[in-house]
């Protein structure tokens, strides 16, 4: 695969033949996961679940956005959050602050020494830099196609090739090795991309993404790929933007371990499966109002979303648990709702409106088949087995 294809990502082992379960996916006695006529796969109940049966604990978060203006109030770790006041301890070289020591603890292990360390150096930058514009998404305008997608990351590889070469020469060289020459060129290619404008949340996603990558046994990417992807992930021009600037940005700056991660290919997977799966990571109490972020759990993502859901759902920290939200029979098809507390009383136009634009399905839940008054079947199945 070359680095610029965005349309694979390399896998540790073969694609699982069908009806084999796939990487990552969720396994229990209570609940299996089969193709939809509609909506690809969904999990559906193989025995009668009553109501608050504990169904499913992800405990797989990989990788994780915290929006950089909640960062002194939110923990990077377990994503406490005491209703805006700033967190007792703070990472000065990484700007994170944590609820407790041992959240801290555990943030650093779970990073490892190259995480921690390329934590601080976008921390580094991103101080040395006014907060700058290109975070906000201009909704409605134009997504980027597949095509003006590979053009934009082959043009962003033909520049990374010089910034490569000038990180190699960072390199200790062994006895009798050549020096890496870096030229005039190397150098202009190297401060091009850190003049760049900056957009600090996407390069906190592509950090989180690739540290995790980094640090993930071979199995978690493979549950990472096995996810459903969107071929088309990027909302507008400027967000393609944002991350092949941001891209460059890293490849300057990163520690050399991670630069062999870090490549269009890899960006390019993160966002393609993010945006269909990510969960948003919202406060617990207030139904949610304050979104602090997002992450990406895969054994979570099988789940598919109703208006009228029979699954509720719970973070617990850095876990989500999934429990019966009522009696459920069997073959019934399980699912949660992708919406919040407030858009769930919308109306069934407006809720359509918010699934299309967010998730970019058309929703064909019960609940929108029978307020839309159709008859035929919908996307939501059952299963008869
Ligand atoms: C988190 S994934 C759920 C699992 C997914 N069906 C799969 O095969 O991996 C979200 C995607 O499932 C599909 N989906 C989920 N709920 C749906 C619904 N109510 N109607 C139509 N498609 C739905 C959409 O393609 C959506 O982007």
């Amino acid at each position: 695969m070359s680095d610029t294809t965005m349309t694979s990502s390399s896998s540790s082992t073969p694609p699982p033949a069908a009806g084999e379960p796939r990487a990552g996916a969720p396994s229990t006695p209570l609940f299996a996961i089969r193709p939809t006529p509609f909506a690809g796969r969904a999990v559906f109940a193989v025995q009668h679940i009553t109501a608050s049966t504990p169904l499913w604990r992800a405990t797989d978060l990989s990788l994780a956005v915290l929006l950089r203006e909640y960062r002194r109030e939110v923990c990077a770790q377990c994503f406490f959050y005491d209703r805006g006041r700033d967190l007792p301890i703070r990472s000065p070289g990484t700007g994170f602050a944590f609820c407790t020591p041992q959240c801290s603890d555990e943030w650093e292990r779970g990073n490892g020494e190259v995480g921690t360390q390329a934590w601080r150096a976008v921390e580094a930058l991103v101080k040395k830099r006014s907060k700058e514009d290109g975070e906000m998404v201009e909704l409605g305008l134009p997504r980027p196609g597949e095509e003006e997608i590979q053009e934009a990351w082959e043009s962003a590889e033909a520049r990374a090739v010089l910034i490569r070469a000038a990180r190699e020469a960072e390199k200790p060289r062994g006895e009798g090795e050549e020096a890496v020459r870096v030229t005039k060129v190397h150098r202009r290619a190297v401060a091009s991309a850190l003049q760049a404008k900056i957009s600090p949340d996407v390069m906190a996603f592509i950090v989180s993404g690739v540290v995790w990558r980094h640090n993930a046994a071979s199995e978690q990417w493979d549950a990472l790929l096995a996810l459903a992807d969107d071929a088309t992930p990027y909302h507008s021009a400027d967000d393609l933007a944002a991350f092949t600037r941001s891209y460059l940005h890293l490849l300057a700056t990163l520690p050399l371990p991670l630069l062999p991660l870090l490549n269009p290919g890899t960006v390019f997977t993160l966002s393609s499966r993010d945006s269909h799966n990510s969960f948003g990571i919202r406060s617990l109490d207030d139904e949610g109002s304050e979104f602090f972020g997002y992450g990406c759990w895969p054994s979570a993502s099988y789940f598919n979303h109703s208006c009228g859901p029979n699954v509720e759902k719970a973070r617990e920290g850095r876990e989500w648990v999934f429990r019966a939200g009522r009696d459920i029979a069997a073959g019934e098809e399980l699912n949660i709702t992708y919406l919040s507390g407030e858009e769930r009383r919308d109306s069934r136009e407006k809720r359509m409106q918010t699934l299309k634009r967010n998730w970019g399905f058309d929703c064909g839940c019960h609940r929108c088949r029978e307020e839309g008054g159709k008859e035929e079947e919908g996307t939501t199945t059952t299963l008869k087995t």
